[in-house]
């Protein structure tokens, strides 16, 4: 099969390759061919020729199946061109632009196998993947839906960096460095006065001097921004639109399940954490909740709720680079029997972004 790969270059298409790589994806009969809107001519990656031009419709048309990473103006500008020239390939895309059209699938194979085998079945051709807090949070706690025991979920979320781009991950070490260089004298003398330490720190989050441009003027390091992307209708955020919208999309939902919370971007680099409060629609024993989590799907771990175990395994430092989805603070709360809290934590690159890409490619090679 001819496969092209567009975006390759950019940080979920690095993280994509890099995965493909790892799992010997190129050695299962495809043929790829590699596209860039910059580079066209240049040698493309893994000895396959020249980078071919990613706005070049005649050579995309040649193609079985375009993976694609490089976001969704691409998206808005050539898929609706392919199709309207009669291309019958298979599109695969990382960004949000066709999720929720009809003719697409959000994909995330551990959970919604049956959703895109039915779509394969019916003769659909566009998978996308999913929002990565959704995403993540169906990897952790998927097995409660599963089950049908959700009667509603709320999430706050805790998403890194790395959600809004490479630049603002860089924004966020170079704000760092600005707070510690303002103190930095004051930190060499363990004596120093804590709050003269706070003023100071206080003062430059306040007086624009700190690179902000990437997180839209506001700083980032020693702060927290409870709003992520533009906002919609009834004071939410597009990002927490997408926790109900697409939750209910993977799972193929004919009674919509209530998803809702406060999606907040936090000073992490490549993880994204979330606070679960759920609502079950029965009273089951903790030990049967923790199981039907547990043994869900091969990434899922379970975290004991302990202080050393939550802290050792359960935190972006912990799982930044692992395809593991840790969830831990599983407990009956003190609102009643029903009411369980949750806490996840993933990293949003693998399996919020490339991995059900990655996995997707396979699927429709391999069936
Ligand atoms: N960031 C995320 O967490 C997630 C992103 N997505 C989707 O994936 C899309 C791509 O995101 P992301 O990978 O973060 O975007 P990047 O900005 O890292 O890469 C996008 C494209 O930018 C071009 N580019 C220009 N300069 C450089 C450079 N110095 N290094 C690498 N690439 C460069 C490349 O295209 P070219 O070769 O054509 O120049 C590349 O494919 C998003 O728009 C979104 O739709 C989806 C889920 C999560
Ligand atoms: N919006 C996400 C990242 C992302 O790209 O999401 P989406 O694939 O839904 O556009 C975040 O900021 O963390």
């Amino acid at each position: 099969m001819k496969v092209g790969i567009v975006g390759w270059r950019g940080m979920v298409g690095s993280v994509l390759l890099q995965r493909m790589v790892e799992e010997g994806d190129f050695a299962i009969g495809i043929e790829p061919v590699f596209f860039s809107t910059s580079q066209a001519g240049q040698p493309a990656p893994m000895n396959a020729g020249t980078l071919k031009s990613a706005d070049d419709i005649a050579e995309l048309k040649k193609l079985d199946i375009i993976i694609t990473c490089q976001g969704g103006d691409y998206t808005k500008a050539v898929h609706p061109e392919l199709r309207k020239q009669g291309w019958q390939g298979y599109w695969i895309d990382a960004a949000s632009t066709l999720r929720m059209e009809e003719s697409a699938v959000i994909i995330l194979d551990p959970i919604n196998r049956n959703v895109i085998d039915a779509a394969l079945a019916k003769g659909q051709k566009d998978f996308v993947g999913g929002n990565c807090t959704v995403s993540l949070m169906l990897m952790g706690l998927g097995g409660l839906f599963r089950a049908g025991l959700v009667e509603w979920m709320s999430s706050m979320t805790y998403q890194a960096a790395s959600g809004a781009g490479a630049p603002n991950m860089r924004e966020l070490l170079s704000q760092m460095g600005v707070l510690q260089g303002v103190v930095a004298e004051e930190l060499k003398n363990p004596g120093s006065a804590i709050l003269e330490i706070d003023r100071k720190v206080t003062a430059t989050l306040r007086d624009g001097s700190m690179p902000m441009k990437e997180f839209g003027g506001f700083p980032l390091a020693g702060n927290v921004l409870p709003w992520i992307d533009r906002e919609v209708e009834d004071g939410q955020s597009r990002e927490e639109w997408k926790g109900f919208s697409e939750t209910n999309k993977i799972l193929g939902t004919s009674t919509p399940i209530p998803v809702d919370g406060i999606c907040v971007r936090v000073g992490a680099m490549r993880c994204h954490s979330q606070a679960i409060t759920i609502k079950l629609n029965k009273d089951l024993p903790l030990a049967d909740i923790e199981q039907i989590i547990a043994n869900d799907n091969e990434w899922v771990t379970l975290v004991p709720n302990t202080k050393a175990d939550t802290l050792a395994q359960l935190t972006p430092a912990a799982v930044s680079g692992l395809l593991t989805v840790p969830v831990g603070r599983v407990r009956k709360m003190k609102m009643g029997p029903q009411f369980v809290q949750a806490f996840t934590c993933g990293d949003q690159l693998l399996w919020g972004a490339a991995e059900p890409l990655r996995r997707m490619l396979r699927i429709l090679v391999e069936k």
